[in-house]
């Protein structure tokens, strides 16, 4: 070979077709392992109105209040928030911890599988693609006896008279197509769109080569986890190469546009502030 750059390596990429569903999150191309031999290198960014918070950069420690779990808090009311998105390692004999009062919490599972079961002793298996919408108050818990990933969402909950939010257990491939006028993205939503529910969780697919037509700047905040593909985040007036396990944090009113690139679609969960007066 008579190679004059490094593209064909680019090129020689292991084919997904055999692998499990987002593989990727927990096993992302330039994982901890492959960026060893680069010291002091991430592709983490950290700003006033957004982050980019990429594998390299993830800390976990033992989560409060749960057992046999690390988590990585990568979204908190430090960075502006006001949500928490952290994930949740579990292993073997594992379970979780309660939210504080009036927190109201969404797990998705990324790798593994949960049994989430509430106070009056109903269980039901979360596996990867599944999620579960714990109200706030209710009472559960999550055990793991092998090993799961968990991405899980927790904000101080926005009551409104007369509203209530119901326990949800469900997964994507369920969630029906929604409508996205002028815009190419395929669109499902985890949580109902009525007024009770404070939050919703967008999971939005781009074919490679389809972006946003819409280059948003609106009052809601974001937290991000990309479970597939790669593609260009811009953010403000910055421009970030992004695949698969990489986490965002984008403020309110930050410009926010996406492009999907690479060989394969592009799949992100998005944490979106909804159906409350901003005063
Ligand atoms: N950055 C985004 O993808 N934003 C969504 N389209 C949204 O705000 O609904
Ligand atoms: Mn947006």
């Amino acid at each position: 070979d008579e190679g004059f750059c490094s593209a064909s390596s680019m090129l020689d990429q292991t084919d997904s077709s055999s692998k499990p569903l987002y593989w990727k999150v927990t096993s992302p191309t330039l994982s901890p392992s492959h960026l060893q031999d680069l010291p002091g290198f991430t592709r983490s960014v950290y700003k006033r109105d957004h982050a980019l918070i990429t594998p390299e950069s993830h800390v976990f420690s033992p989560l409060p209040d749960w057992t046999n779990t690390l988590g990585a808090y990568l979204i908190t009311p430090a960075i502006g928030s006001h949500f928490v998105m952290y994930l949740a390692k579990m292993q073997e004999n594992s379970r979780s911890g309660l939210p504080p009062n009036d927190v109201e919490r969404l797990i998705f599972v990324t790798q593994g599988a949960v049994t989430l079961t509430n106070a009056s002793g109903i269980s039901s298996k979360l596996v990867v693609d599944s999620y579960a919408y714990l109200p706030p108050n209710f009472d559960h818990s999550l055990k793991c006896d092998g090993s799961a990933t968990l991405v899980v969402f927790e904000r101080r909950y926005a009551f409104l008279d007369n509203h209530i939010t119901e326990h949800i257990v469900g997964s994507t491939d369920k969630q029906p197509l929604l409508e996205t006028p002028g815009e190419v993205f395929e669109l499902r939503k985890l949580l109902p769109a009525s007024m009770p529910y404070d939050f919703n969780i967008h999971i939005m697919d781009f074919q490679p080569g389809e972006f946003l037509n819409v280059k948003e700047v609106h009052y809601n905040q974001h937290g991000l986890l990309l479970l597939e593909g790669q593609g260009i985040y811009r953010l403000g007036d910055s421009w970030y190469p992004v695949q698969a396990g990489d986490v965002i944090w984008m403020a309110p009113f930050v410009p926010q546009w996406y492009a999907a690139l690479g060989k394969t679609r592009s799949r992100y969960l998005l944490y979106k502030d909804v159906n409350r007066n901003p005063l």
